[in-house]
């Protein structure tokens, strides 16, 4: 690893996070962990389950259980405001910033959903969350372009149904609508295609992709799968037992591995050694 990268940067960046530590009851899972997310870009965070992924991303947003403990900082600085140490906030400010400012979905869509209660509805709480007077004409108006955005279909027909009347891939994209609709800044997506097939992975991805574009978010996509990340990644830290053994732009990484465990994820990662994938150096 470039040993620069531990250092803070001059451009001030979307996330700086420092010396991560979080330990479970005493446990330390996650070593002193660093690195950065700037405006606009994607970081893909890759290694084996139990490397300590997901409870990297919860602890950014401080959603770790009671017997959790977690050191460092994380600055969070979005466009033209003054950094703000996550770590040091109140639980007030943070549940600003949880509605608003960053969101997160996971692997498992219906653990954000309610079983029970319509999608539009839905859709709808995310946005009052945020903004609790809009007008009910134009809460309705901002959940059908939610869905729209995320491409599901038929919105007006669809906006009462509820989650078990959708398909996975529909509901990753539901998930998204209520992730996307107070215009977040930082987007953490923690294995949001592993529950998927193939085919529906790569949609959600390619509607991640215009999402980003189109809202120019930055994204923490996390994943045990180095195929995923290369589709979309602009930059790749790559986590073993809990430490980053190594990170780069996505081009170092899946071109010039430096780590032994990253050429050992790679090849086990069959279809990103064919020649057809190549291209993946230009992500
Ligand atoms: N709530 C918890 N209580 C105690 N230990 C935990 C808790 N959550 C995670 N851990 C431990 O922290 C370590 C890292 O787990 P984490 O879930 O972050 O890994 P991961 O890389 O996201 O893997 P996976 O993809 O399987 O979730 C593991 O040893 C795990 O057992």
């Amino acid at each position: 690893m470039n040993p620069s990268e531990n250092e803070p940067t001059a451009i001030q960046n979307l996330l700086s996070v420092r010396d991560l530590r979080i330990a479970f009851s005493g446990r330390e899972c996650v070593h002193g962990i660093s690195f950065d997310l700037a405006h606009g870009e994607t970081l893909g965070l890759v290694g084996e389950s139990g490397s300590g992924k997901s409870a990297t991303s919860l602890g950014l947003l401080r959603l770790l259980p009671p017997s959790a403990s977690v050191g460092g900082s994380i600055a969070f600085a979005p466009t033209g405001k003054e950094p703000e140490d996550l770590l040091h906030l109140s639980e007030e400010a943070m549940r600003r910033h949880r509605s608003r400012s960053i969101a997160m979905i996971f692997q498992e869509p219906m653990t954000a959903l309610n079983p029970v209660m319509k999608i539009g509805q839905q859709i709808a709480e995310a946005l009052l969350a945020h903004a609790p007077r809009t007008s009910r004409r134009e809460v309705r108006e901002r959940v059908l372009e939610a869905m729209r955005e995320v491409a599901l279909p038929d919105p007006e027909r669809r906006i009462d149904d509820y989650p078990h009347q959708f398909s996975g891939g529909q509901r990753q994209r539901i998930v998204i609508a209520m992730a996307l609709i107070n215009k977040p800044r930082l987007l953490i997506a923690d294995e949001p295609t592993t529950a998927l097939d193939v085919t529906v992975q790569a949609q959600i991805i390619a509607l991640l992709k215009r999402l980003r574009a189109e809202h120019n978010l930055s994204m923490l996509f996390i994943s045990h799968d180095l195929t995923v990340v290369s589709q979309v990644a602009d930059r790749v830290a790559v986590m073993q037992h809990g430490a980053i053994v190594e990170q780069g732009s996505a081009t170092q990484i899946f071109t010039h591995p430096q780590h032994a465990y990253t050429r050992s994820l790679l090849a086990s990662a069959p279809s990103m050694t064919t020649p057809r994938d190549r291209p993946l150096a230009t992500v």
